[in-house]
Formats: C-alpha cells, structure tokens, sequence
C-alpha cells in the first residue's frame, strides 16, 4: 500500500510531466510519446485525484483544456468555451458512458456518430454570413487569430450559401493535411534533408501557426466541419444542424450515422475500424454525441469536456517482430540515417519490413538491441516505426548496436554537429552515395529538371570519373557518353539537350539545386526573391538572412557555413560560367525618375515601412544602380535595422554616405 508520501510525489511528477508533454505536444506539434500512453497517464492522475482531492494541484492537466496561446498571433475570446473530449479506449468505458446519459436523462437516448478526425480543432465565426474569423482552440477560452491562413483553406466557404442561417454564427471542424500531400510534403523534406514530420496532425498544425499565409495556402490543407454554435440555434438537433451547414457551403465528411442505442454505436465502431484506412485523411477514433441539442444542455459539461459526448480511441496499430538489423545510409546531405531491418510482420494490411529509427538518441532512447522483439506501430504516417522493445523476451545474446563511428560507405569518420541528433559523414568530395545523391538531386524535376539523364546513368558517369559535382555536368562530352554501355547517340544527344535546356532554370530553383542544407524549395524561393541575386545571399550577414521571413538561425548558419567553404565557390563560379541563372528574372520598373542618375547603392538590414525588395526597385526606378558589396566607389549605403556591425564599419572606413530610410526616401520626393 502507497504511503501518502508516494502518492504526493506521483501527483506531482505526473503533472509535471503531462504539463511538459501537452506544451510539446500544443506548442512545438511535437509526440514524444505514443498517444496510448500520454492517455493512460491523464487518467492515471485523474485517478490519483479522485482518490486524494487534496492532491490536486492548481495546474493540473485533469481541469484545463492541454491547449495554448502563442505570441505569434492576435489573442481572441471565444464566445463558447472550446473544450477537450473525454476518451476511452474499451467497449466497457462506452457502455459506462451511456449508462451515466441514461441515469441523467431517464432513458435510451439517439448518438450521433462521426469519425474522429487526427487534426487541429478550427472555430470560424461568421457575420451575416461573411467568414470574419477564425481561431485555434488555444487553451479552451482564447486562441490564436489565424483567419488570414483559413482563408486560403478551400473547404471553408468565404461566405455562406442560401439562406436560413442566424445573423451570428460559429462553426467549428478540423482542419487536416491530406495523407496523399503528408506523403508529399516528407518525401521533399528527405530530399532536402529535413528533420520529418512525425505525422500529419503534427504538420497540419505546424502549417496553421505559420506566419505566411502563401505557404498555408500551398500546403493544400482540407477541413471537415462538425458543429453549429450561435444564439439563437434555427434546428434542435446535431444531426439537423450536420444537414444544414453542409448546405450552405461547409464540408462535412459523409461518414457520420445516426444511431438509436449504444449497440449501434459499437456496431458502427466496429464497421469503421477497419474502413477508416480508405479515408484520405488520419482518424483516430470515433466521437460519439448526444444528438438531441435539449438532452446536451441537460447533461452539461465539466471544466474540460461535454458531459454528452465521448471519444473512442482504436488502440494503435502495432505489432512485434525481431529486429534483424540495422542499415546505415547516407543521404546527400551527408547524414547517416538508421533503418530497422525487421522479420517481414503484417501490420494494418501491407507486409512491414523496414522502420524508421530516425537517429543515434533514438538507438539509445529505446535501449535497442539486435535479435530483440520490437514493437512496431503505424499511425497517421505512412513508414513505420518502433516504439519499444519488449524487455521479457531479451537474452543475454541480444547485443547492443554499436553505431558506427565511421562512414559505411567511404569509411571517413563521422562528425556530429553540436546540439543536433545527427551524424554525418563530412567526405562531400569522395563518398559516393553523398556525391550521387548530391547529382540526384540537382538533376530532379523540382531542381535543374534535366530529365533526360537517369540515376543509372550518373552512376556510370560517376564511375567512369567523368562526373565529380554538378559543375562537371555541363562538361560532360559527347563522346564520354556514347561511350558508355547502352547508350546510343540519340540518348546521348538528348542528355546534352536537357542539360543544355537547364540552363534556363529560374534563380530560385537553381539555388534549391544546390542542395545547401536546410534550404528546400519554398526557403530558396524566399531567398530568390529577398536578395534577388546569388552575390547578394553570398555577402549577406546573419542578421540580414534572419531578417527574411521563414528563415531562422538554423538555415542562417547553413546558408553562411556554405559560401564559407572555398570549394563551394569555385563550384559556384563554374557553374555561372556554364550560364546557370544566379540572377532572378525580374520585370524591370518603369522608370520615374533620373533623381538617383550615376549613384550606386548596397542596401542592408531591414527596413520599416518598405521591404527590400521595393526599396530596390525604388533605387533602379529613380535611375540609381543597386551593388552587392561596399567599395571606395559606393555612393551610399541605405542602412536599415539588423545591418551587420562589418559592413558599417567598412562604410564609415571608407566615408561612404549613410542614409536611413526617411532620408533615403526623402531624396526621391
Ligand atoms: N502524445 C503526446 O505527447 C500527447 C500530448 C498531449 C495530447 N495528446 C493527445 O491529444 C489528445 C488530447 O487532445 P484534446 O484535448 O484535443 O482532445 P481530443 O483530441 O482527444 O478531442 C477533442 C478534439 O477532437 C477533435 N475532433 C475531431 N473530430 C471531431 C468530431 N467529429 N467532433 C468533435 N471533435 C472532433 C477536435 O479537434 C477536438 O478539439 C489526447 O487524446 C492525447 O492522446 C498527446
Ligand atoms: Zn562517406
């Protein structure tokens, strides 16, 4: 039996831990743990606290929705608390439930039943039928003002359609990432050698919180509406209310069914279990909902949830098999990523035989070792990984895996940066899978696009030592490659065609081709535009790259350690010399002006009421010539906020003219 003491400090670091998970969790869209087991832990301390009231602490996650609010956005009030669902995963836990309906309610009553979509919980407020906001959940009374990203959401309507609906209303629903572009999404990040994204709710918050709505937009999210809120409610009943917002222009999923007894509940449970895979979109459960809005406000609702519904959760799909091995493969960025090697196991339909371990701490977290039976499990995302090992089936013979201190491939040793999870083989010149990878990836359909010329043949290029970097793509010769087993000349010329043809590449594509770590295609599309050209992003400072929007200290130092490196600048003046465009195509500005006639300017740091782009266009418009970097011959340097401290020193060494934007700008009055 627990002393009082034990059961103090289990309440405690239980809370403790919920808390930190939920921040993780709400704040970074981050699972540390399986959603299984962060449940078994609520209720575990929901227990305690029955048990011991006195217990409770004021911040404990039993009371509050796990939600917060973030600086990012405008904080709003929401009119209707927006509120956590109780969960179960037993058929016991359902028929309790509806046992505690009935003793409330005096008899059988009708559910409704919907899939239990795996997104982020959305409230879009209308006014006379105009879409005037929408909110994130945040912590169940305020939450974050996204409305400018649930606008670019397709399934939101913009304004209602026909008519019927209160002058005020709100409706709320999930907004999703659909599989197919979560799959999508996490094959361009293993291109650019991204961290992945461990599922698609995950992403699909990750999207909503970004702060540039173009992005949003381009992520293609969905959203399912489920519920009607307002005042003055025009039907009685939520099924009515499903019905009625469908018409006027919600998207509402067509799996929900009315069910007259708890019995029909399970059934439609059991029905969807395995239906629900055919889904575009992650489920996680089923929720279940009093459908008489009379009977919902009888039973009312706790701190948390509404006393008139209940989630089922399916357990997570799992299975265990041996671990074979471990196969380490090195990416184009040099990474070395573990794969599991599995006995072939049958989990959710398809055959598992590969999964992924993601990194080193990850070997060490699960205390992996070979021969060992291993739980794997599928969730919303697509690869499968292991989530434990199950400790009574080890023996003494299950050895541990000693990750490998050297390159598998080149046999260079690796190096860990500090404060990242990954190793990585730092050889970029002579280890072939990072140098085919590296060509892979240049040649791709998003990058060069040089689709005449395959893997295959890289590698025999690669082989015949023809071809060593991107740079000696455009060097390649007729005769090298019609030398080369199974190649015609038509194919050969039809390379030489493609390869020529990319070299009308846009800027922005050219630099993604590069394969700079961190910078994927949407980073480089930012950079194209912000510096417009590559001596530009070459001389820019930390500060300035920072100063872009999405590009944060990580990309910065990439970007910086890149052009740092002298091979890399011999690659790049080859490259220019080859007629790859380093320059962005842009439409050049009516001319207003010859104010700024034989000046030159370098701009730097941001600036507050225009960006760097119109003051740069401002410049070549009035007459006046923008450069890259600071010379004796500068007429003026326009200094905005974050300029870095060495180009001013520079400037005011060589008494070169400083303006601040308000005297820049009054030059051009
Ligand atoms: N793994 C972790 O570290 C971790 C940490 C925190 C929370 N979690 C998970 O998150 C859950 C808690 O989150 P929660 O409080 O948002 O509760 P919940 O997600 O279990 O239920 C409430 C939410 O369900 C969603 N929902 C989907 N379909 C719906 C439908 N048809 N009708 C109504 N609502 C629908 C709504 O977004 C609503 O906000 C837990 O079950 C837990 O498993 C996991
Ligand atoms: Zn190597």
């Amino acid at each position: 039996m627990a002393t009082p003491h034990d059961v103090a400090t289990e309440v405690k670091q239980l809370t403790e831990r919920i808390n930190y998970l939920n921040y993780q969790y709400y704040q970074n869209s981050i699972s540390e743990v399986p959603d299984f087991e962060f449940d078994m832990m609520l209720k575990r301390l929901q227990e305690l606290e029955d048990q011991h009231p006195e217990l409770r602490q004021p911040t404990s996650p039993t009371q509050r929705v796990g939600g917060t609010i973030t600086k990012n956005f405008k904080t709003v009030f929401h009119r209707y608390p927006m509120l956590s669902l109780s969960n179960t995963y037993s058929e016991e836990d359902l028929r309790e439930f509806d046992n505690r309906v009935q003793k409330a309610i005096g008899h059988e009553v009708e559910y409704v039943c919907e899939q239990k979509f795996d997104g982020v919980a959305i409230s879009l407020t209308y006014e006379n039928g105009i879409l005037v906001q929408g909110a994130t959940r945040g912590d169940g009374t305020r939450g974050d003002d996204i409305t400018n990203n649930v606008r670019t959401i397709r399934d939101i309507p913009l304004q209602a359609h026909g008519q019927g609906f209160p002058e005020l209303f709100e409706v709320r629903g999930e907004v999703f990432l659909p599989l197919q572009v979560f799959e999508q999404l996490n094959q361009d990040r293993e291109e650019n050698g991204e961290q992945l994204l461990a599922n698609p709710r995950n992403a699909a918050s990750g999207t909503l919180k970004q702060q540039d709505s173009g992005i949003v937009a381009s992520r293609k999210l969905g959203c399912f509406s489920y519920s009607f809120h307002s005042s003055r409610l025009p039907f009685d009943s939520h099924s009515e209310s499903l019905e009625a917002i469908q018409k006027w222009g919600f998207k509402v999923s067509d799996t929900w069914r009315k069910c007259s007894s708890i019995d029909k509940v399970l059934e439609y449970i059991n029905e969807w279990e395995e239906k629900r895979h055919e889904l575009p979109i992650a489920t996680d459960g089923v929720v279940v909902k009093v459908n008489s809005y009379a009977l919902q406000e009888e039973l009312g609702f706790t701190a948390k949830s509404p006393r008139w519904a209940i989630a089922y959760k399916y357990p997570a799909m799992s299975a265990a098999t041996k671990l074979q091995g471990i196969q380490y493969q090195v990416g184009r960025t040099g990474a070395v990523t573990p794969v599991a090697l599995l006995e072939p196991v049958l989990l959710a339909g398809t055959v598992v035989k590969r999964a992924s371990v993601h990194n080193a701490n990850e070997i060490l977290r699960l205390d992996l070792r070979l021969g060992d039976i291993v739980f794997v499990e599928k969730g919303g995302e697509i690869i499968p990984k292991i989530t434990g090992v199950d400790l009574t089936k080890r023996t003494a013979e299950n050895t541990p895996i000693v990750y490998p201190t050297e390159c598998p491939a080149c046999h260079t040793p690796l190096v860990r940066v500090e404060g990242e999870a990954q190793f990585y083989c730092p050889n970029e010149k002579g280890c072939e899978p990072q140098i085919l990878a590296k060509l892979e990836h240049f040649i791709s359909r998003k990058a060069m696009n040089v689709d005449e010329l395959g893997p295959r043949t890289l590698e025999q290029l690669y082989k015949a030592g023809f071809v060593r970097n991107v740079a000696d793509l455009y060097d390649i010769q007729f005769e090298q490659l019609v030398n080369l087993e199974r190649m015609g000349e038509k194919s050969a010329n039809n390379i030489l065609n493609s390869l020529a043809k990319s070299k009308e590449t846009p800027f922005e594509r050219v630099l993604f081709a590069l394969g700079i770590r961190f910078v994927g295609s949407t980073v480089a599309k930012k950079l194209a535009e912000h510096f417009t050209d590559l001596a530009a992003l070459r001389g820019a400072t930390y500060e300035e790259l920072i100063a872009v929007n999405e590009i944060g200290g990580r990309i910065a130092n990439s970007i910086i350690e890149y052009f740092a490196e002298p091979d890399h600048i011999v690659l790049l003046e080859r490259l220019q010399v080859a007629g790859l465009k380093f320059k962005s195509d842009s439409i050049k500005p009516e001319m207003q002006s010859d104010k700024l006639e034989g000046k030159t300017f370098v701009i730097s740091g941001v600036f507050e009421t225009i960006s760097r782009d119109e003051l740069q266009q401002l410049i070549i418009s009035h007459g006046g010539k923008v450069v890259s970097s600071i010379s004796a011959k500068l007429t003026y340097l326009v200094a905005g906020d974050k300029m870095g401290p060495a180009k001013l020193e520079k400037a005011t060494k060589l008494g070169i003219t400083i303006l601040s934007e308000d005297q820049f700008l009054g030059m051009i009055q």
